[in-house]
């Protein structure tokens, strides 16, 4: 990580949410097994509508991105909604779980927030801020993976989803996306460095704000 020209512009935000993020509630209980299955449900019901709109916020990036990265963001749309239709469903299967709730649940406040803000950045801001919304998303997860897979989870149906973020397909995918974001760095003022540095921490809190509105099943008051 510290060898990327992007670390210690971005690095300090994201390490200080990750350090958060890892004691949170759901990613104990995840490891020892303790989540409660309505918690889990209620996380991949969300991250499913999250992916959907991750995925346009990621075209829309594309449609911006100088030629060397379009190609990649590009791709990287596609394999978002390859996994909403299809590790999403197959989780909530093995989890018990109705896969048409898929179709009924509405996006919770926390995933109506970040989703709007990923995608509000995406289109009304330059493209170096858009990528800097979307990078914590990647890299969170890859940390989070790492850091799991170490001890695994004593629940096959969590085990699976720490071995999907551990996988080295994924840290493939997280490795081409570093890329891009070194190279967009390396060509920026300092404001222009600032301004990334502010998405990124504002999309760390939204990572950890999503895990808490699992836990806590937030809903609508009406
Ligand atoms: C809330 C939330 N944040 C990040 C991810 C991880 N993630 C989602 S899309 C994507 C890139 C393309 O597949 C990655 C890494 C998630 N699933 N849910």
């Amino acid at each position: 990580m510290t060898s990327y020209t992007w670390w210690p512009v971005l690095g300090a935000p994201m390490e200080d949410g990750l350090k958060r993020v890892l004691a949170h509630d759901f990613l104990r209980g995840l490891s020892d097994g303790t989540l409660p299955r309505e918690a889990f449900g209620y996380f991949v019901i969300q991250d499913t509508l999250y992916l959907g709109e991750y995925a346009r916020a990621l075209a829309l990036l594309a449609a911006k991105a100088p030629s060397g990265a379009a190609g990649t963001l590009a791709a990287h749309a596609g394999s978002a909604i390859a996994t909403e239709l299809g590790l999403h469903p197959a989780l909530l299967e093995q989890a018990g779980l109705d896969p048409a709730l898929l179709h009924t649940t509405p996006k919770s406040p926390a995933t109506t927030a970040y989703t709007s803000y990923l995608l509000s950045v995406c289109a009304q801001r330059p493209f170096h801020e858009g990528l800097a919304a979307v990078l914590p998303c990647y890299w969170i997860y890859q940390q989070v993976g790492m850091a799991l897979a170490t001890s695994g989870s004593s629940d096959p149906v969590y085990e699976r989803w720490i071995e999907s973020y551990a996988a080295p397909d994924f840290a493939r995918s997280v490795a081409e996306m570093l890329q891009v974001v070194d190279d967009t760095v390396r060509e920026l003022s300092d404001r222009q460095a600032t301004d990334m540095a502010e998405h990124v921490e504002i999309a760390t809190r939204y990572e950890w704000m999503f895990w808490d509105a699992a836990v806590r099943e937030e809903r609508w008051p009406w």
